[in-house]
């Protein structure tokens, strides 16, 4: 966090407000896109263009500002003793990252799951976790793990689960181009080592319960 404090207004819970930018970065940025714009083969004075190269900094910096989340405190901010033991699961979470490889997005959906051991964590902080992370530069794996980590380090809970299915625009509209392609990532802790409650989450979110 510290390399990015001056980055955007922090609050004291691990949010920021993403609504304020960083008016030295756009600007550092924006430069750099007009002279990529040049170097594609474009005018970057032209009338559609002019205000491109800071729309696309603003856009990156808004795709990347998981960096100046803190997710361990966003879990922290909504933790409650609760005697409740069985399986929580949060499934169909959508998911909008972006491939370090080519900086091209990738999406789809994660399901998550946990065991409580003592506390349960505020619904929403499940999908607050998953941008956090996922708003970076990633690979689907490292997301999927890093998930992982957060809750369990965190909320120190029986098991972790964390499935994340996504489609690479890098594979579909570049390279390989297979249009319908998804990958499958998964990560497990604790509890979930067991066959039969890993049987019982998949089943949970493949199930159409409602
Ligand atoms: N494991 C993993 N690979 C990814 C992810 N996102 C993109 N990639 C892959 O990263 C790899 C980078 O490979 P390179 O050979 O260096 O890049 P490239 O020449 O652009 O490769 P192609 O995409 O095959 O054209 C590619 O195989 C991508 O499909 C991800 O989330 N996880
Ligand atoms: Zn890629």
């Amino acid at each position: 966090m510290d390399n990015h404090t001056n980055h955007l207004d922090e609050e004291d819970n691990g949010y920021i407000k993403i609504d304020r930018y960083n008016e030295g970065k756009i600007a550092a940025v924006a430069h750099h896109y007009k002279d990529i714009l040049g170097q594609l083969g474009e005018d970057p004075n032209r009338e559609g263009l002019i205000k491109t190269p800071e729309r696309v900094a603003k856009a990156l910096q808004y795709l990347t500002h998981g960096y100046d989340l803190n997710p361990a405190e966003i879990l922290r901010s909504a933790m409650f003793k609760e005697d409740y033991s069985q399986m929580v699961v949060v499934k169909d979470i959508e998911v909008f990252s972006m491939c370090e490889h080519h900086m091209l997005p990738f999406f789809g959906k994660a399901h998550i799951a946990y065991i409580p051991n003592g506390h349960i964590v505020g619904l929403s902080k499940i999908p607050r976790i998953v941008d956090a992370f996922a708003r970076r530069l990633q690979v689907q794996e490292r997301l999927t793990n890093e998930i992982r980590d957060c809750i369990q380090d965190t909320l120190m809970p029986a098991g972790v689960a964390v499935v994340i299915e996504c489609k690479h625009l890098c594979m579909a509209m570049r390279g390989i181009q297979k249009q319908n392609s998804v990958t499958t990532t998964s990560a497990f802790t604790g509890e979930f080592a067991k066959d039969k409650t890993r049987a019982e989450f998949l089943r949970l979110i493949t199930a159409n319960l409602h």
